[in-house]
């Protein structure tokens, strides 16, 4: 999809969007940019988990799911993080749509590992169409679930739904926004990142828990072919950009 940008908005990122973040989207809305948000919830859920006594377990960041917290994580994430950011958008001026799997088959996925994970999925297609028309006049705001094709909900981490997406239509820019200003070793940010310093610093744990799948999602999003992919906590400031193996002269050394 031409002029395409996706940009992933964490749970707990969602309260602290900069007034900057909203000019910059009518910016890009102006210039006939689309505009294509995924957002997360997981501090929420994991909030909510708690209130509820249903105890809370992640492997490399990713949610084990059973029936009770899929449900869970369905309210969260449709009854509250998604009508959250809508409402910044009607705020801000900026006509969004909320979207999720059960609209016209948005999203459809498959289970990543049952065995591991539980009922946690990956995305394998879209409904292109009902994407390419309602992006046309507004921005689109998608929540990570899947529905398999025998209707069973599937929780898929934001960050691996934003960059599947992002590859899945070809976008030219992917942001993966968090709490954090990038990459960080040191307390300083990482410039730029190419796989192999990844798995150094992952072997080295400096780089751990909700860092570990962004970091996977964006360089499956740089091999899936979008052109730019980025973690930062703006639009405004770069944070980490991302590099394939060989094109990382600016990338930190050891
Ligand atoms: N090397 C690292 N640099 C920056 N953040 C890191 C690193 N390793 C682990 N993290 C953690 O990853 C978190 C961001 O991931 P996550 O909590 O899943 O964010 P989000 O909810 O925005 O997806 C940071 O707040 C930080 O605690
Ligand atoms: C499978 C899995 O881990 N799903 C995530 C979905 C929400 C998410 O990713 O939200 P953030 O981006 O705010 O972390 C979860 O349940 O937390």
């Amino acid at each position: 999809m031409d002029n395409l940008i996706v940009i992933k908005i964490g749970g707990n990122s969602i309260n602290t969007l900069p007034p900057s973040f909203f000019s910059q989207i009518r910016q890009w809305m102006l210039a006939k940019k689309r505009i294509l948000l995924i957002h997360g919830g997981g501090s929420q859920i994991s909030e909510l988990s708690d209130k509820l006594k249903i105890p809370v377990k992640k492997i490399d960041g990713m949610r084990i799911t059973d029936k009770s917290t899929l449900e869970l994580t369905r309210m969260v994430l449709l009854g509250q993080t998604q009508p959250q950011l809508l409402m910044k958008f009607t705020e801000a001026k900026i006509p969004a749509i909320g979207l999720n799997a059960a609209d016209e088959s948005i999203l459809n996925g498959t289970f990543l590992d049952e065995q591991k994970y539980g009922l946690v999925g990956q995305i394998d297609s879209l409904n292109i169409k009902l994407l390419s028309e309602v992006l046309t006049h507004h921005l689109a705001i998608l929540a990570p679930m899947a529905l398999t094709a025998d209707n069973q909900w599937l929780n898929v981490n934001a960050d691996t739904a934003a960059s599947k997406i992002a590859g899945l239509l070809k976008a030219e820019k992917l942001y993966l926004l968090t709490d954090v200003p990038g990459v960080l070793h040191n307390n300083t940010i990482i410039p730029s990142l190419s796989p192999k310093i990844a798995d150094l610093l992952q072997s080295q744990n400096i780089i751990t828990a909700g860092m570990k799948p962004k970091i996977q999602a964006a360089f499956n999003a740089l091999n899936w072919g979008v052109t730019s992919v980025q973690i930062t906590n703006q639009l405004a400031s770069s944070g980490t950009t991302f590099v394939q193996e060989g094109d990382n002269e600016n990338a930190i050394s050891f």
